[in-house]
């Protein structure tokens, strides 16, 4: 099965606040950049995956972005992460022909592109399914398949939200670069030990900060 990726982005600006601690103002856009530029060329890599369409208003990370090949749309209807996500799904979804769709954060900068397919695989036997993140906490990856809807209900907690909304949670085996979203800078060094892409390690160099 093919799947089309819809990767949420915010502004650069406000994008990952809670590494304040770890990178200051001036590096913080750079490394956000640079985190989603390593998930979307991982994505664009793995062979289960056709598209990956962003959704930004960020005028340089959609450049840089579409760059690598992904397809860019615009955050409608500007109300927050869910509804962003639920309007480029559905917009994606009716579109084009034998796709399914999923949700990937942009935060995954270790993820590798065969631990990618064997999730999206796992999720093909299923209307709606999802990943959690390694805080076990939050969710990295959610999946309709081809016609459903996405309903996504990302944020704090988001594990649980989607457990109750009925999509089913995923078990597919050794998946760590595909669970490793960085919100602090404790996940940084853990997706660092695993190994980041690129990018995401020549802005780290920058930084004082060392593998755990
Ligand atoms: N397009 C879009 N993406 C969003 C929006 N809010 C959050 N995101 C993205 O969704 C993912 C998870 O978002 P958050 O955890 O809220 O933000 P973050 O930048 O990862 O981290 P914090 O600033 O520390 O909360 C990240 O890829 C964000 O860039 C939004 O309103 N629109
Ligand atoms: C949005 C989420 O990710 P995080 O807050 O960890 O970035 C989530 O886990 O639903």
């Amino acid at each position: 099965m093919q799947w089309i990726l819809v990767v949420p982005l915010k502004p650069l600006a406000q994008a990952k606040s809670r590494l304040s601690d770890t990178a200051d103002d001036g590096l913080r856009p750079g490394l956000a950049l640079a985190f989603a530029q390593d998930t979307v060329a991982a994505a664009l890599e793995c062979p289960a995956v056709r598209d990956v369409v962003v959704v930004t208003n960020d005028a340089l990370a959609a450049r840089e972005l579409a760059a690598l090949g992904a397809g860019i749309v615009p955050d409608q209807p500007r109300d927050g992460l869910n509804a962003a996500l639920a309007h480029a799904a559905a917009a994606v979804g009716s579109s084009r022909t034998a796709a399914s769709v999923a949700a990937l954060n942009a935060d995954l900068p270790a993820l590798r592109p065969p631990e990618l397919a064997r999730v999206l695989d796992s999720a093909a036997a299923f209307p709606r399914a999802f990943l959690a993140d390694a805080a076990a906490l939050g969710t990295t990856l959610l999946t309709a398949s081809r016609g459903r809807e996405l309903r996504p209900f990302f944020g704090p907690g988001s594990r649980a939200r989607h457990r109750a909304s009925g999509a089913v949670e995923l078990f597919p085996g050794a998946v760590d670069s595909v669970r490793q979203d960085v919100d602090t800078g404790d996940d940084l060094r853990a997706a660092l030990a695993l190994g980041v892409g690129p990018r995401t390690a020549a802005v780290t160099a920058r930084l004082l900060i060392t593998e755990q």
